[in-house]
């Protein structure tokens, strides 16, 4: 295992683009949170609904992820979750985040979408201003409710469009495809937002397609299947779309058998602007950078391709470009520090993709 490798992902700066906030809430907090709000649990201890977190795939995993937000019920509770979660990820060197949230999930348990909505934002002001973490909030629409259920969603987040940066879509993939949602996500596009949607994790190929063409997505998450199919790969490089990868969810939910199979390296081989994610942290065994040190002990990666997925996460962000640049002037600092074969000379603010000490 390469000692300097783990320690360059550590260091480099990144950002995180495929996060459910809900998915942070890690067994602790779950107790914490049932004891401050007086909610009854099925589980006696932390250790066994830890013992629980064990999934043959999507569906199973879904099954305990929403009975474990169950306990979010007030503003403080948002607050604290996505807090919690900040301060972690600013250990992992996280500069910015793009974080979803299950919005339908919690009105179906009466929270009201204001509740919600500036508990994390509220937390996301202080990221920026205390950890100095800039953030990005997409309202995830669940696949396995109607698209009269989503467009009702929009409607209560009528008030607080504002405070919303994007439009997802998540929950049980096969079954529900993006062709479900198509008129909802073209108000969404035509009230100027940005779009994203889960494709391709368990679904065909054909998701993804869907995906592009009928919501017109400017990213994919997940988007694994897209390597059954060339024409779709090509298409996807041809327009630049950022696929938010996240490994160790694909392995807990046997989207692969092994982390040596993960297909990441090969999506950077044929072009694929592939980036690093952890999905749900709390349930997954680990939040960015355990993703990057999984990838690493497991798959021959290179200093290069750290470089690639640390730029394709702030090429892919909906930062501005003024932002980007300052992004990728860090990285390439950290990177030309870092560089083994470097005398330490000066460092330019590369936009050209090539790794900085030139190998
Ligand atoms: O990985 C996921 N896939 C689909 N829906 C989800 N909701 C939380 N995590 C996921
Ligand atoms: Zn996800």
């Amino acid at each position: 295992m390469n000692e300097e490798l783990l320690q360059l992902a550590q260091r480099m700066p990144k950002a995180e683009l495929h996060l459910h906030i809900e998915g942070s809430l890690e067994p602790e907090m779950v107790f914490r949170l049932a004891l401050r709000n007086g909610v009854r649990l099925n589980y006696p201890n932390v250790n066994s609904l830890r013992a629980a977190y064990a999934f043959n795939n999507l569906q199973e995993f879904l099954n305990i992820y929403y009975t474990g937000m169950s306990v979010l019920l007030k503003e403080e509770d948002f607050f604290d979750l996505t807090w919690t979660y900040l301060t972690r990820v600013h250990q992992d060197n996280v500069v910015h985040v793009e974080m979803f949230f299950d919005s339908q999930a919690h009105l179906e348990r009466g929270i009201p979408i204001d509740v919600q909505i500036s508990g994390i934002r509220r937390a996301l002001q202080n990221g920026k201003e205390q950890l100095g973490i800039s953030s990005k909030l997409i309202l995830s629409f669940l696949r396995h409710l109607s698209e009269e259920h989503a467009f009702e969603t929009l409607k209560l987040a009528k008030p607080f469009l504002d405070q919303l940066d994007g439009f997802g879509l998540d929950s049980t993939e096969i079954g529900n495809p993006p062709e479900k949602f198509a008129r909802v996500f073209a108000r969404c596009r035509e009230l100027g937002f940005k779009i994203t949607a889960h494709a391709g994790e368990e679904g065909p190929p054909d998701y993804v397609y869907q995906a592009l063409d009928l919501l017109r997505v400017d990213r994919i998450d997940h988007g694994n299947r897209s390597l059954d199919d060339a024409v779709l790969v090509h298409r996807l490089t041809d327009e630049g779309k950022t696929l938010t990868v996240c490994p160790l969810s694909n392995l807990k939910l046997c989207v692969v058998k092994d982390m040596d199979q993960h297909p990441i390296l090969t999506m950077l081989k044929r072009g694929l602007k592939a980036t690093v994610n952890s999905d749900d942290p709390a349930y997954f065994g680990g939040y960015v950078n355990d993703n990057y040190r999984a990838l690493i002990e497991h798959l021959p990666v290179t200093r290069e391709d750290l470089y690639q997925l640390a730029r394709n996460s702030f090429e892919g962000a909906w930062i501005t470009e003024e932002e980007k640049t300052k992004h990728l002037h860090e990285l390439n600092r950290v990177f030309a520090q870092t560089d083994p074969l470097s005398t330490g000379g000066e460092i330019s603010c590369n936009r050209t993709g090539k790794i900085p000490g030139g190998r």
